[in-house]
């Protein structure tokens, strides 16, 4: 009986589709040694009471306390990982001015290995505790920090897709921070994919290089298709900015003469292992490519607030049969949490919705069938998130990698607000949803293995 690595016995919640949730109350949950769901068996299963007594003395019999609950793990899809070191600062600027002024000169700092290493340890432990399982790195330009990043989520048990970042363009990148050109740039970008190729083949929960080109803006014709050629090369995992903020697309418009998204075609960047940030100012027509490439979105409703000047019509996208999950982007969104991220995509939707000036009349204020629901948000953040990168993650279901959060609603002065205690459980994931803190938190667990624990 006893061959699986671990046994849970608990209520789960997951999404069952983009907009309903999946509630296995009380279920036992068989984790094999590869971290993989093998079995989910109800209460009302015919074997259930046998199993139970026959695991539950067992040393990896875990079984959750009242009011703790299991919930998939988050997948962050946008991250850039140094600018951690100055997250919620500098805000108020637009994003131009935010890179250049900002972000530029702290990247740059990167080629210092310990620097890098005290940020990264931190943010790995940071996000972990936050509940994100699996997250989709910018690193910086700089070979060797990119590399030491794709070490600390290999060592600290976290799902680390990292991306060396790729800026070779003399004109729209400081002196200071750039590539030399953009043959070395290619070069050092095949040499980070084989480093992470090689350090993943002793990674349990898996580590992946990926091909990162900052923005169309920052990058040259040249090097655009060099890394269009090498992620086709290395069946690699592609991310990038796309149609952000007016300024950004209004550049690329200019410069190519069309959409980021054809542009990014032509380079050979859209794939269905390629996630881009933002895309706010997609058309109809670029989603459609989307859909059909099976390019993703990685919404980042928080720094779109701050810098895209706009909402990402992500109802519409949807509905167009885009892949889309769910981004902190730090530092531009100013949080290390999906849960904040997941409450800001449900208020971002509703205000596109209705729309935001009093001054005009309700009928011209919005954009009809704009809101997404709490249930979208949470499928985003987790399911959608996998579909995205095309990995078997962000379900609690049969086959899928056990990466779960959990989360205890009656810890000690971070109790969430539950008085009743024959509460409806859908009530309860609401409740969850909007009012979680880290310390609720009490487990993280990544490919069957546990990784982060609060006592
Ligand atoms: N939000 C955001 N947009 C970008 N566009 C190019 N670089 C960046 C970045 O670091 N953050």
């Amino acid at each position: 009986m006893n061959n699986h690595s671990e046994i849970f016995l608990g209520t789960a919640f997951s999404s069952r589709s983009p907009k309903e949730i999946a509630i296995c109350k009380d279920y036992l949950f068989f984790i094999n040694a590869e971290g993989v769901i093998e079995r989910m068996v109800a209460p009302d299963h015919a074997e259930y009471q046998q199993l139970l007594r026959t695991c539950e003395n067992a040393e990896n019999f875990h079984r959750l306390a009242d009011g703790q609950y299991i919930l998939p793990g988050f997948i962050d899809l946008h991250v850039h990982a140094p600018q951690w070191a100055q997250s919620g600062t500098a805000l108020d600027l637009p994003l131009y001015d935010w890179l250049h002024e900002y972000t530029f000169p702290l990247e740059a700092k990167y080629a210092d290995l310990s620097f890098a290493k005290n940020v990264y340890e931190d943010l790995v432990g940071t996000l972990l505790a936050n509940g994100t399982t699996t997250a989709l790195y910018f690193a910086t330009i700089h070979k060797e920090a990119s590399m030491l990043l794709a070490e600390i989520c290999a060592e600290r048990g976290q799902r680390g897709l990292v991306g060396k970042v790729v800026a070779d363009d003399t004109e729209q990148n400081p002196p200071y921070y750039r590539d030399a050109d953009s043959k070395t740039a290619l070069e050092d970008t095949e040499a980070f994919i084989l480093a992470v190729k090689k350090l993943a083949k002793k990674v349990k929960q898996g580590v992946y290089p990926v091909v990162t080109p900052r923005f169309i803006p920052s990058c040259t014709d040249e090097v655009l298709k060099g890394l269009g050629e090498l992620a086709a090369k290395h069946n690699t995992h592609i991310q990038s900015h796309c149609s952000e903020s007016d300024w950004a697309h209004q550049h690329v418009l200019e410069r190519c003469d069309k959409h980021d998204a054809f542009a990014l075609h032509d380079f050979g960047l859209l794939s269905d292992k390629a996630i881009m940030a933002h895309c706010n100012f997609l058309d109809n027509e670029d989603a459609a490519l989307f859909a059909e490439t099976g390019t993703a979105i990685s919404h980042c409703p928080l720094s779109n607030a701050y810098f895209a000047n706009s909402v990402l019509p992500a109802a519409r996208f949807k509905a167009l049969g885009v892949d889309i999950g769910l981004g902190t982007d730090i530092s531009a969104g100013g949080t290390a949490s999906l849960y904040d991220n997941a409450k800001q995509a449900v208020a971002s939707s509703r205000m596109l919705e209705d729309g935001v000036d009093p001054a005009l009349p309700a009928e011209r204020r919005g954009v009809p069938g704009s809101r997404i629901t709490m249930n979208e948000a949470f499928y985003f953040a987790t399911a959608g998130g996998g579909e995205s990168l095309s990995l078997p993650i962000g379900r609690i279901e049969k086959n899928y990698a056990w990466d779960v959060q959990i989360v205890d609603t009656k810890v000690k002065n971070a109790k969430l607000p539950i008085f009743d205690s024959n509460e409806d459980l859908y009530d309860i994931f609401q409740k969850i949803m909007y009012n979680v803190r880290p310390e609720n938190i009490r487990q993280v667990w990544v490919q069957g293995e546990k990784v982060h624990e609060r006592n």
